[in-house]
């Protein structure tokens, strides 16, 4: 469920538990899904952890959950609401999570948002929303913690992009472009910080993995978003999505695909034979299409015979 270069890290690798304590740890869209999954594995690793994500309250109930395993105290966890496209505000939270902590080891740029609706039907500003929050909100956040990073010569940048960065999907377009848009900038910014070897920046390309991400999807106008999560039972387990990430933490991977099949598989299909992986795209677009529009899952039924359960 992840690619080689992972699979070797989690075998033979550095271990989280040896690598990550001590580290000061800022999560963005940890409220849900992948990021409060993230601050519950993080914290269970004794680091200090900045929680953001729009919601104020639901951070308080990610911060009170983080403190259940005792491995952390109050003045640990600072919960720093932040909203990515409301990018005036990154410098001041910049500075709020600098003076806290004092330093800032690890940026997760984790929150995003993603598309079900097909372009003829999508008002153009879900398509400006869409690169609002996913792209240019994670680069004005690294923007502002970089120097910082530069000033110590250590850090680590690590960013949720999707193997919708990758390849693409029907229904998704405007998403895909935002995380294609984040790997052209993150591979371009990594070669600009090839004198800081202490720094690194990690690109982490999940598949499908068990969170509210299809709730809170945009879809034809952007003050609607989709309101349920379908199917959820084919994707992978969260937990299992973030010890992989951690693990890429741990060994400083540059770039990263986790997925269960066939996603995996064509991921891999596109490196080695584009053209044959665009075409079975398309075929397996198209049942994506009617699935959306029966109201199945856009994803739910189509690798039934492949399907995994997860927990
Ligand atoms: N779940 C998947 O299948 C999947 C697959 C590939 C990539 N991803 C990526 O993983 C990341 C996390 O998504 P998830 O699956 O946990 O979904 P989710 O909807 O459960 O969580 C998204 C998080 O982002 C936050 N967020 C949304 N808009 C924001 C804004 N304007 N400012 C600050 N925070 C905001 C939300 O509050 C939430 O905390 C996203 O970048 C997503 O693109 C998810």
């Amino acid at each position: 469920d992840g690619d080689l270069s992972l699979m070797w890290a989690e075998w033979q690798g550095r271990r989280p538990e040896w690598e990550l304590t001590d580290m000061v740890v800022w999560v963005t869209g940890a409220s849900s899904g992948i990021g409060e999954e993230l601050a519950y594995q993080l914290s269970k690793l004794g680091v200090s952890l900045v929680l953001s994500a729009r919601r104020a309250n639901e951070l308080e109930r990610v911060k009170r959950k983080c403190l259940e395993n005792d491995n952390l105290k109050e003045k640990d966890i600072l919960v720093l609401p932040l909203d990515l496209t409301n990018t005036n505000s990154h410098e001041v939270a910049t500075k709020a999570v600098l003076q806290e902590f004092g330093k800032i080891d690890i940026l997760v740029n984790n929150g995003g948002r993603s598309q079900r609706s097909l372009l003829l039907d999508t008002n153009l500003d879900v398509y400006k929303e869409l690169m609002d929050l996913n792209y240019l909100g994670t680069v004005s956040l690294t923007k502002c913690v970089l120097p910082h990073m530069i000033e110590r010569k250590q850090g680590k940048i690590v960013t949720i992009n999707s193997l919708m960065g990758v390849m693409s999907a029907p229904l998704a377009s405007g998403y895909c472009a935002s995380k294609h848009a984040l790997r052209g900038f993150f591979n371009g910014l990594r070669t600009e910080l090839a004198t800081y070897p202490g720094i690194t920046i990690s690109t982490i390309y999940p598949g499908p993995v068990q969170s509210n991400i299809v709730k809170n999807a945009f879809t034809e106008e952007v003050r609607k978003s989709v309101g349920c999560e379908g199917d959820q039972s084919f994707k992978m387990a969260t937990s299992r999505c973030v010890r992989l990430i951690l693990i890429t933490m741990a060994n400083d991977l540059k770039e990263v695909w986790i997925s269960d099949q066939p996603f995996l598989l064509m991921t891999y299909l596109g490196q080695y034979m584009p053209t044959f992986m665009l075409w079975l795209s398309s075929k397996l677009g198209k049942r994506r299409i009617e699935n959306f529009k029966n109201g199945v899952d856009a994803d739910s039924s189509y690798f039934k015979p492949l399907k995994k359960k997860h927990e």
